[in-house]
């Protein structure tokens, strides 16, 4: 539905030149989340204005549902513009509108009807969750139901495509994952193609389904957001993981245990999808001559289902009779000691 080929950005401050993006190749689905994810600088922000050429690429190609828009007229940009709705980082709401008038504005543009302006500004103001505050203005709302007015502006022209640039970077732990669920429900109700930019991978994993992960202008590895989280490969995405799954202090306090115990074995053990459901653990003690002291253990679950990790420290007499038992099942073991 998206296809990046090639795609490029310079931009020339005092006869340096910057390389922003650089050959970037990327294909989105249509119906999925796709989240792009990267420190500061890494190009996110050049990358996802280039998808609605708020940024013209200086090279490479942007098919979106077969149209290059690198290629098309500005008559017909500005009407391939209509279904590609934008939620920016701070809002960038009319501060002298209401709720009602924010989310009209686009519409009113785009020539639309008084009544059916009513019927569906109404219509989307009970989507995002605002019913009662259409009068408000923006300097009455909080971040987050801000935010909802970006999201109902953003689709008032029943966008085939949402972009989000930083959409909860302003907002609280709580008002981002409310956020965060807002998207999910529409994206599952209306088959919306989201591709958004973050340098949270709290963000990536909670709601998106395949992830790209920049620096320094390029993208440096790409997938299914639970391949890249059970096993990322390049440095950039380790550092990202660790984010949120906490390794270093997990294996820390394991090395830790192994010199305290150095009878017996400090053992992580990876679930993914349905294995992170299962009783492993009771079988291990029901069936094998073994003792268990759980060190750690963490379940994060994505758009395509869990993925679980646990240190566990293991004596008695069948330790490796019982990791054999895992493996056939199908759990990856990295042995510490
Ligand atoms: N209009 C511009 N003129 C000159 N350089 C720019 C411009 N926009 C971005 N850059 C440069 O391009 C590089 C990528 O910037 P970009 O904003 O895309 O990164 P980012 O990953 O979105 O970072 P952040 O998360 O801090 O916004 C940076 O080195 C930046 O300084």
């Amino acid at each position: 539905m998206i296809t990046l080929t090639n795609v490029q950005k310079t931009f020339t401050v005092n006869d340096t030149t910057i390389k922003a993006v650089n050959n970037v190749n990327l294909s989105i689905r249509k119906g999925e989340i796709f989240g792009i994810i990267g420190y500061s600088g890494a190009g996110k922000s050049t990358l996802i204005r280039m998808l609605n050429l708020l940024e013209r690429p200086t090279g490479g190609t942007i098919l979106i549902d077969g149209q290059d828009l690198t290629q098309i007229s500005a008559k017909e940009l500005r009407l391939a513009r209509q279904e590609i709705g934008m939620v920016f980082q701070h809002f960038n709401l009319l501060w002298s509108r209401t709720v009602f008038e924010n989310i009209a504005f686009s519409l009113e543009i785009a020539g639309v009807k008084k009544a059916k302006i009513k019927e569906r500004v109404t219509e989307l103001i009970e989507l995002v969750g605002l019913s009662g505050k259409e009068h408000n203005y923006p300097n009455q709302l909080s971040g987050g139901q801000k935010q909802r007015v970006g999201i109902a502006r953003a689709l008032a022209n029943n966008p085939h495509v949402l972009l989000c640039d930083e959409a909860t970077s302003a907002l609280d732990p709580q008002t981002t994952d409310e956020i965060l669920d807002l998207l999910v429900q529409i994206n599952k109700r209306y088959q919306l193609t989201i591709v958004l930019i973050t340098h949270e991978m709290h963000v990536i994993h909670k709601i998106c389904h395949r992830v790209a992960i920049m620096e320094n202008g390029n993208i440096v590895e790409q997938g299914d957001v639970l391949d890249i989280f059970s096993s990322p490969k390049h440095s950039v995405t380790q550092r990202f993981v660790k984010q949120i799954s906490h390794e270093d202090n997990s294996l820390k306090t394991a090395r830790h245990l192994a010199h305290e115990f150095p009878n017996g074995k400090v053992v992580l053990l990876k679930f993914l999808k349905e294995k992170a459901e299962q009783p492993f653990i009771t079988n291990i003690i029901r069936n094998f001559k073994v003792d268990i002291n759980i060190i750690q253990g963490k379940i994060l679950h994505t758009q395509e289902g869990g993925y679980g990790s646990l240190y566990i420290h293991l004596t008695g007499s069948e330790i490796n009779p019982a990791l054999d038992y895992l493996t056939r099942e199908g759990v990856e073991i990295e042995v510490m000691t």
